[in-house]
């Protein structure tokens, strides 16, 4: 299979360098520091369960989408539109876009920019960084979750023997908002406090912010007309007991001095709450408190 992936970064670069490892032609579209890298060294994949170079395509140009069968479009929640710009001139007829992003509307924002093209949501279980130019950091899991589309049954056999668990299933939107609310749940207070998830849960009033936050976001669902499947709670608070050191990557970006996907997370749940009348008022504190601490940032 010919595959490209636009943003080739922690996501981008784990399932890229997964598929090359398999034997497909995998191109990799990204900065010019993992570019570089990677075209004097290789990928260098330093997983849970192997640390290899992989040799792979790397490119700093959008047209490098050209000839691809399969695109992975692994940019951040706040790029899609720009990205999703940038290749659909250079796209094959058919070629398959998976958005393998987090967030609940990155795939309907990307449809509206490829309007001739699949574009198919995933859900992406998988906890990986770069952990310098052209070393890609995997911290564990990998598995998938595709939206079905013609053909999403041959490309889950596809990754699947690549080494990427893989399910195709109807329900891409409901998992999707169960993991947004546990991204809604985390993700802010991590980057506020700049606290992994065992440090926040130690602090008196935090779960029950928490807790707020998850019934927030299950009413603005439920309101869309969506189940959220499986007991959300419990998986959030599982989280927090199995990943006690890990920061949160609106944490990370806000560490780097990098715009984070928060418009896209409590922001979003927000905007929706008010559209459908649902109140959002510890989303909304959230919200603000990451654009407030973004803005100081922007301003130092
Ligand atoms: N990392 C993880 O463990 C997980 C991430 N996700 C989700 O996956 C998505 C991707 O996240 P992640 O991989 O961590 O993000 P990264 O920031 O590591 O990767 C995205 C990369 O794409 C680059 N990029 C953006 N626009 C372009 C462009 N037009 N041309 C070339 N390169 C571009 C970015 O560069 P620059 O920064 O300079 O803009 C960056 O290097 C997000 O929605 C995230 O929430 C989901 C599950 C787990
Ligand atoms: C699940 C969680 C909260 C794990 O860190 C995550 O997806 C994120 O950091 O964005």
């Amino acid at each position: 299979m010919t595959v490209a992936v636009m943003g080739a970064g922690a996501v981008g670069c784990f399932y890229g360098g997964m598929l090359a490892r398999a034997g497909h032609r995998v191109t990799l579209i990204g900065r010019p520091q993992h570019v570089e890298a990677i075209g004097r060294g290789g990928l260098r994949m330093d997983t849970k369960s192997f640390d290899e170079r992989v040799p792979v395509q790397a490119s700093t140009e959008a047209s490098a989408v050209a000839g691809a069968q399969l695109v992975l479009f692994c940019v951040k929640s706040g790029d899609t539109e720009s990205a999703g710009e940038e290749i659909r001139p250079h796209l094959a007829p058919g070629a398959v876009v998976l958005s393998l992003q987090n967030g609940v509307d990155n795939a309907e924002r990307l449809r509206r920019v490829l309007p001739q093209h699949t574009v198919a949501a995933v859900v992406v279980y998988v906890a990986t960084e770069m952990a310098g130019p052209g070393h890609l950091k995997h911290h564990g899991r990998g598995d998938l979750v595709i939206e079905p589309f013609t053909g999403s049954d041959e490309l889950a056999r596809t990754l699947i023997a690549a080494g990427v668990p893989t399910e195709v299933s109807a329900d891409v939107r409901g998992a999707l908002w169960a993991k947004l609310t546990i991204n809604c749940a985390y993700n802010a207070l991590s980057a506020v406090a700049q606290l992994p998830y065992g440090g926040l849960l130690k602090v008196d009033g935090v779960r029950d912010v928490i807790g707020d936050v998850i019934a927030e976001c299950l009413a603005v669902a439920a309101a869309e007309g969506i189940t959220v499947p499986g007991d959300v709670t419990a998986a959030t608070w599982r989280i927090g007991e199995t990943m006690p050191g890990q920061y949160s990557s609106t944490a990370q970006d806000v560490a780097r001095g990098k715009l984070s996907e928060i418009d896209h997370l409590n922001g979003l749940v927000v905007r929706r709450g008010d559209a459908l009348g649902v109140p959002t008022p510890a989303n909304r504190v959230l919200h603000v408190m990451v654009k407030l601490v973004e803005a100081k940032r922007a301003s130092a």
